[in-house]
């Protein structure tokens, strides 16, 4: 299997003005390397918002990855750089190492899954097996921004804890700026650098 590409230079994303379903006025910086904790009512417009900055969901207001405005690029080539991990993975083959086209043994290891998962079928994937594949396939891919849509949510305590600090070493390795949806205070406190929080129809800063 090829080696892993160079990182590419590290860049913040930000948004302003961001209008998205019932969400108004969303201004957002993320920073290289740090991870921003989104929480929020249930229905608030959490995943919604993750979608408008993935480019899968119309909105207003401007989006930019670095001085690259998401209208410069193509819908998948923007996405291949600012990589949305839904709570429901999409598997396209039968075969789990079918979607993987690098070496990831260690992030296997990492992630607590078994050394010969990659020869598994889709089919037999538990839904936290299926989790946490999906993270180390969106991490192969070496997007430069990382948009976490409840990543944990069907895992078990001791489990949660090896992906959240797989996930904070490869956010600080790589410099990629990650928005992650959660709605744990302990896990927020555990993993964020900064907090917002949707409120009505805003965005409020927590941390
Ligand atoms: N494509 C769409 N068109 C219209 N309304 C939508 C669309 N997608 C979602 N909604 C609605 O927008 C609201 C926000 O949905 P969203 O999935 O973003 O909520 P959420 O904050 O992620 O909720 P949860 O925490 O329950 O996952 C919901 O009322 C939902 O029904």
């Amino acid at each position: 299997m090829p080696a892993l590409p160079a990182p590419k230079a590290a860049t913040s994303l930000s948004l302003a003005a961001v209008a998205v379903g019932d969400l108004e006025d969303i201004s957002l910086t993320l920073a290289p390397g740090e991870i921003t904790c989104l929480s929020g009512p249930s229905g608030s417009g959490k995943s919604r918002l993750l979608r408008a900055i993935a480019d899968l969901e119309p909105h207003e207001g401007d989006i930019r990855l670095g001085d690259q405005s998401q209208e410069s690029l193509t819908g998948h080539d923007w996405r291949r750089a600012v990589m949305l991990v839904p709570a429901e993975s999409q598997w396209w083959a039968e075969d789990v190492g079918a979607h993987f086209d690098l070496d990831c043994q260690a992030g296997l290891e990492a992630l607590g899954l078994s050394s010969d998962t990659l020869g598994w079928q889709v089919a037999r994937l538990s839904s936290g097996e299926k989790q946490r594949l999906a993270l180390l396939r969106a991490l192969s891919c070496r997007p430069r921004v990382l948009l976490l849509d409840e990543p944990t949510a069907n895992l078990d305590h001791a489990t949660t804890l090896r992906c959240e600090a797989w996930l904070g070493a490869q956010a600080r390795q790589y410099g990629m700026p990650v928005l992650w949806v959660a709605h744990d205070p302990e896990q927020i406190k555990r993993v964020a650098q900064h907090h917002v929080r949707i409120a009505g129809r805003r965005l409020e800063t927590s941390i």
